[in-house]
């Protein structure tokens, strides 16, 4: 996730890459986003936290608080702690750093690689608006960015940090099944990606209702309706909704550990 976002930072020129610290806790990671975002790599975390103003923890949420407890130490009391964990929440990442440290919590997904990432916002109370507007900025600069409250941040775990693998699958078994229908394989991920994002930009750009788009494929008797009632009565609708509630489920539980 981290290197999605440094990419997605990078690519939009917002920052000079020299400016972007980075500490991985192996030393090939940090040479590599070096050598490939021109980066600087930092020697420790501790070195990371003494000169951050805004510290991005993209740690797996189990290592989460161990980490930012080792370096408590040595943050500023100004510096922003931005943490991309899933479930990891406000009082428990407060409980491990300094009493203020002001904290803001960001789901981001993969797709800030390409600068079409979604990633929700929520600042605890120590954070000044303008700072928040600044990770807000700082996040649009690779996709959309929005400030949401912390009892909402399991659906957007369902609905945007884990949905890329839920889509991938989906492009994967379209193009299974054109390539069955003798398509060859490279150009079957190509139509099935490609009939995903301008699906996805006519929803966001027409602002019409999901329902309507659908109805306008459909031609009476024709080929789309067929596939449309498999679809329901194979439990398309449902299947996708009950995977995200077990998302979202194991999101809550992951927060309550
Ligand atoms: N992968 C995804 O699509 C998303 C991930 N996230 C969150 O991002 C975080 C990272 O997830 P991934 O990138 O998937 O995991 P990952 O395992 O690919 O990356 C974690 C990185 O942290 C490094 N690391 C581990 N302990 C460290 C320490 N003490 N100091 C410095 N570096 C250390 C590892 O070497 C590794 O490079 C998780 O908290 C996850 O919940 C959030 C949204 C989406
Ligand atoms: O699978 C995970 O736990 C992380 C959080 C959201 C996307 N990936």
């Amino acid at each position: 996730m981290a290197s999605a976002m440094i990419s997605g930072l990078i690519k939009s020129k917002s920052l000079p890459a020299e400016h972007i610290l980075v500490f991985d806790r192996k030393p090939k990671t940090n040479s590599d986003l070096h050598d490939q975002f021109g980066v600087t790599a930092m020697d420790s975390a501790n070195q990371l936290a003494e000169k951050a103003d805004y510290l991005i923890a993209a740690v797996k949420p189990n290592a989460l608080l161990e980490t930012l407890d080792k370096l408590s130490s040595h943050l500023r009391k100004e510096t922003v702690i931005v943490s991309v964990a899933a479930g990891v929440t406000l009082e428990s990442l407060a409980s491990a750093l300094p009493k203020e440290q002001k904290i803001i919590r960001v789901m981001p997904n993969t797709p800030c690689l390409v600068g079409e990432g979604m990633s929700s916002i929520t600042p605890n109370s120590t954070v000044t608006e303008q700072e928040t507007e600044t990770v807000v900025t700082l996040f649009s600069q690779f996709g959309k960015a929005e400030v949401v409250s912390e009892s909402l941040i399991h659906a957007v775990v369902g609905v945007s940090g884990s949905a890329p693998a839920y889509i991938y699958i989906l492009i994967e078994a379209m193009a299974d099944a054109a390539v069955l229908a003798g398509m060859p394989r490279a150009k079957a991920y190509q139509f099935a990606a490609q009939a995903v994002k301008g699906s996805a930009e006519m929803v966001l750009e027409s602002g019409k209702h999901p329902g309507e788009l659908k109805d306008n494929v459909c031609s009476p008797g024709g080929t789309t309706i067929e596939a449309v009632a498999m679809l329901e009565e194979t439990g398309f609708r449902s299947s996708i909704m009950q995977a995200m509630q077990a998302c979202i489920a194991k999101s809550d539980a992951l927060s309550k550990k």
